[in-house]
């Protein structure tokens, strides 16, 4: 009797929250429905919205390509009971980010993202406002500048001098390169911030593995922000939070060594010694204060918005190479010139790289490694096009689609370096049509960190090695898939021989 009163209470409890649930959605949706001025988009089911067409769809930056083919370059969607505009045009994404940037510079507060952000304080995840601001300004005038870069350069050459060993000793066999360059560039990224290898180092680089491989998956309580009940429900945000807490006693360990260890002289400077010399003198000054949290979120941001990125770029790079087989030689022919005459390969002839700067270029307008760049947010109610724009709807940029529009770009499918020879456009934010970085106030700050590490990378691979496939393959056949996740990588590893040409 007892266990059959406890069922029915269960049951009238769960019954009763269900109702709660669709109460709650319903009467949001009805409230968002009071603008009727959207943009045009697909039709949407009541209560998801438009979540089963994403959901259905493996790579959301082709499926919204498709879509937006029929409902044009700003498009409304429903997920869950959030708004969402996709903008899949040079035109509208240079409204957004230009014209309007202000209105839309803010990050929606996404679960998963706010925990490892120490509740949103990072650069990338924290809204608009002084904080940002602040942490922006340090990034860019002392994390990220090219005099700090520069000082990094010896760990990176030694890294990629290491690197060059490994594939040396495996001449003739195959190489995952998928996992040698992944984890140099993770390790030159690591050295840079907290400087020589911590004990930690790997467990805090698998630990951040995970993580990315958790962010990049559907969180439904993101589309029902006002069912906090989704948010204590969700079993990967148990993981997830037991992962940040591993990597955050991972971080503070590095962030203690660092204070208790001699100020270090500013030529071996790491990142950490620099946020806690600017923490001090913060303190000092009774400037805006930076915490340790501050200081351990920053960190995380350079490996999350660093990583992953420049190692894709590498590995697409190398497969648009192998496929396209004159493009490689030409930029090998580029390289060992350069590099035959000053007889060894180091950053100081990097400038002289036209061509190979081209097959970077190309690379990201067909393979940008954030394809729907980061979420942004409007702040305010606004008009886009003639369509009215609530506040608090979600932004995405489809930069893949932009940097493949037929309207720009001649033969926009073909990877095709020599487009970029007397052609001004780059990625520096200011031409919307070429937008791998993103623009306007949250454009990414880390193109001058990230691009010595691909070149050089790049260099040492091409000038050292030729490169075939296994398994007597041809070159075409090299599979292209995209992977779905935060970044679009390659959804295999990339797999080569490499062949020595110069030792
Ligand atoms: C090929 C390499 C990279 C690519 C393609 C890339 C791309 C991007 C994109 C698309 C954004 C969002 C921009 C927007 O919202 O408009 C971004 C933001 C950001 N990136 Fe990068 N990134 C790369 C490398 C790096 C590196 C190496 C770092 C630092 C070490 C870095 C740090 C950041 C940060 C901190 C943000 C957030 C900026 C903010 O919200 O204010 N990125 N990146």
């Amino acid at each position: 009797m007892e266990l059959q009163n406890h069922f029915y209470n269960t049951t009238f409890v769960a019954s009763l929250l269900f109702l709660l649930v669709i109460f709650k959605i319903v009467k949001r949706l009805s409230c968002n429905s009071s603008t009727s001025n959207l943009p045009p988009g697909p039709w949407t089911l009541p209560l998801i919205g438009n979540i089963h067409q994403i959901i259905s769809s493996s790579l959301p930056h082709h499926y919204l390509k498709n879509l937006a083919e029929k409902y044009g370059p700003l498009m409304h969607m429903k997920l869950g009971e959030v708004s969402h505009i996709i903008v899949s045009s040079s035109e509208i994404a240079k409204e957004i980010m230009k014209t309007h940037d202000l209105t839309f510079c803010d990050r929606p507060n996404l679960l998963f993202t706010t925990i490892l952000t120490y509740n949103a304080t990072d650069i990338a995840y924290s809204p608009y406002g002084e904080h940002w601001r602040q942490l922006r300004k340090i990034c860019v005038l002392e994390l990220l500048n090219v005099k700090r870069v520069q000082s990094f350069r010896s760990i990176r050459e030694e890294d990629v001098s290491d690197l060059v060993k490994s594939i040396s000793a495996s001449e003739g066999s195959i190489v995952n390169l998928t996992h040698k360059i992944y984890s140099m560039i993770s390790g030159i990224t690591a050295q840079a911030a907290f400087g020589k290898k911590h004990k930690h180092h790997h467990l805090f680089i698998s630990a951040m593995e995970e993580i990315l491989s958790l962010l990049g998956g559907f969180c439904i309580a993101d589309l029902y922000p006002s069912i906090k009940m989704l948010q204590r429900l969700s079993r990967a945000k148990t993981k997830f939070e037991k992962l940040c807490r591993e990597t955050d006693k991972i971080l503070q360990d590095i962030i203690d060594d660092h204070k208790s260890s001699d100020m270090k002289t500013t030529k071996d400077e790491d990142l950490v010694d620099v946020l806690l010399k600017i923490q001090q003198e913060n303190h000092h000054s009774h400037q805006h204060p930076l915490s340790d949290d501050n200081i351990k979120s920053i960190i995380q941001d350079m490996f999350f918005a660093g990583s992953d990125t420049s190692s894709g770029t590498v590995l697409w790079v190398m497969s648009e190479m192998v496929k396209n087989p004159k493009v490689m030689e030409q930029a090998q022919a580029e390289i060992r010139k350069v590099f035959d005459k000053k007889g060894c390969v180091d950053e100081t002839e990097l400038h002289q790289l036209i061509y190979l700067k081209f097959v970077i270029k190309e690379t990201l307008r067909l393979h940008p490694p954030a394809p729907l760049l980061v979420p942004r947010e409007s702040r305010e109610k606004c008009q886009i096009n003639g369509y009215d724009i609530p506040a608090k709807t979600r932004v995405t940029i489809n930069a893949w689609a932009i940097g493949r529009d037929p309207k720009f770009w001649v033969e926009a499918e073909s990877f095709k370096p020599e487009r970029f020879i007397n052609n001004p456009i780059d990625f520096k934010g200011t031409d919307f049509d070429y937008i791998p970085f993103g623009a306007g106030r949250r454009m990414c700050p880390g193109i001058a960190f990230a691009l010595p590490n691909v070149e050089l990378t790049l260099v040492q691979l091409l000038y050292h090695f030729d490169w075939k496939l296994p398994n007597g393959m041809n070159n075409e056949e090299l599979d292209m898939t995209e992977s779905f996740g935060i970044t679009a990588g390659r959804k295999h590893d990339l797999c080569l021989i490499p062949i020595t040409r110069r030792l």
